[in-house]
């Protein structure tokens, strides 16, 4: 983007969905087109319920989330310009107490913001003994598709308990934890640790609602939804893409917009299955590999 004639400066303040956005239009990904979208996805969500928004950019799933339906947001952004303007945005709409920013990878966060929830267990807002997210936004429509391999034993032993190799990501949300008075951070999370509690996490998740991951992408194929869905099973080690539609209830490819003559962006909503959630990452990443050997 260029300024032709006039002062150069691209810092723009928006309203959208009942909140304010400032950023530089120069420096952040925004696009008033995806007003619509926004508000679909956020519709969906519950008062008071725990989203993942793993591409948050400057806020446009977060913020009214969070300010409209008194949802607890984790929202993360890889470009630190866009961090910073998400962490502008949620004091301008003063949703700080429901708001959690990061700026890491987005596969490094799914992984890390799945654990630090369920560890953070119990949520003083329900009686349930564990908390999972109750939805997931992936808006990176070129690439986000395969981004759900970080799904792939999300909730597995090893990624649950083992201590992750960059302590950065850890400390910081234990740091921001202190800021959301509605979850304190617990005392003893040594206790989550034991192989008796892994089990009693197991049972809870028989009788649990997995979270509805809403992931937009895009495609040129006449045949869209197969396309995407044969993708993002793919991504998800599934042998058999139906499975994706299994649960037909919460299952659906929207269509959201045209952005070129022959390529649309869709948004495929699914529930993450808990054979997924619970697969062993390094047998699959071994299969994956020992097949690509093979071919
Ligand atoms: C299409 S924009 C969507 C932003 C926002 N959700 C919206 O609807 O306006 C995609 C965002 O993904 C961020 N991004 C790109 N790669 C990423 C990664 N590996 N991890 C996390 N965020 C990433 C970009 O910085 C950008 O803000």
């Amino acid at each position: 983007m260029e300024v032709l004639a006039g002062e150069n400066n691209l810092v723009a303040t928006v309203r959208e969905s009942n909140c304010i956005f400032k950023f530089d239009f120069s420096k952040v990904y925004w696009n008033s087109r995806l007003q619509n979208e926004h508000d679909r996805i956020v519709n969906t969500f519950k008062k008071g319920q725990f989203i993942c928004d793993v591409m948050a950019g400057v806020g446009p799933f977060s913020i009214p989330a969070a300010k409209n339906k008194q949802c607890i947001v984790y929202a993360n952004d890889l470009n630190p310009m866009s961090y910073s303007a998400l962490v502008e945005n949620i004091k301008l709409n003063k949703v700080g107490k429901l708001v959690i920013p990061f700026n890491i990878d987005g596969r490094r966060f799914v992984k890390s913001s799945f654990r630090n929830l369920v560890l953070k267990a119990p949520n003083p807002r329900s009686d349930s003994k564990y908390q999972l997210f109750d939805h997931v936004v992936m808006n990176l429509p070129a690439t986000a598709l395969e981004f759900l391999d970080s799904f792939v034993g999300v909730f597995h032993k090893s990624s649950l308990f083992s201590v992750p190799s960059e302590q950065s990501s850890d400390s910081e949300s234990n740091k921001l934890h202190h800021n959301l008075k509605t979850i304190p951070s617990t005392t003893n999370q040594s206790t989550f640790l034991s192989e008796e509690n892994y089990q009693d996490f197991i049972d809870f998740l028989k009788t649990s609602n997995m979270p509805l991951i809403h992931v937009h992408c895009f495609s040129k194929s006449e045949d869209a939804t197969s396309d995407i869905i044969n993708r993002a099973a793919h991504s998800l080690c599934l042998t058999d893409p139906t499975e994706i539609l299994d649960l037909k209830e919460s299952s659906s490819v929207t269509w959201v917009r045209k952005v070129a003559p022959n390529k649309d962006m869709y948004c495929l909503t699914f529930r993450l299955l808990k054979s997924v959630a619970l697969m062993d990452p390094l047998n699959t990443q071994l299969s994956q590999h020992l097949n690509i050997i093979i071919l």
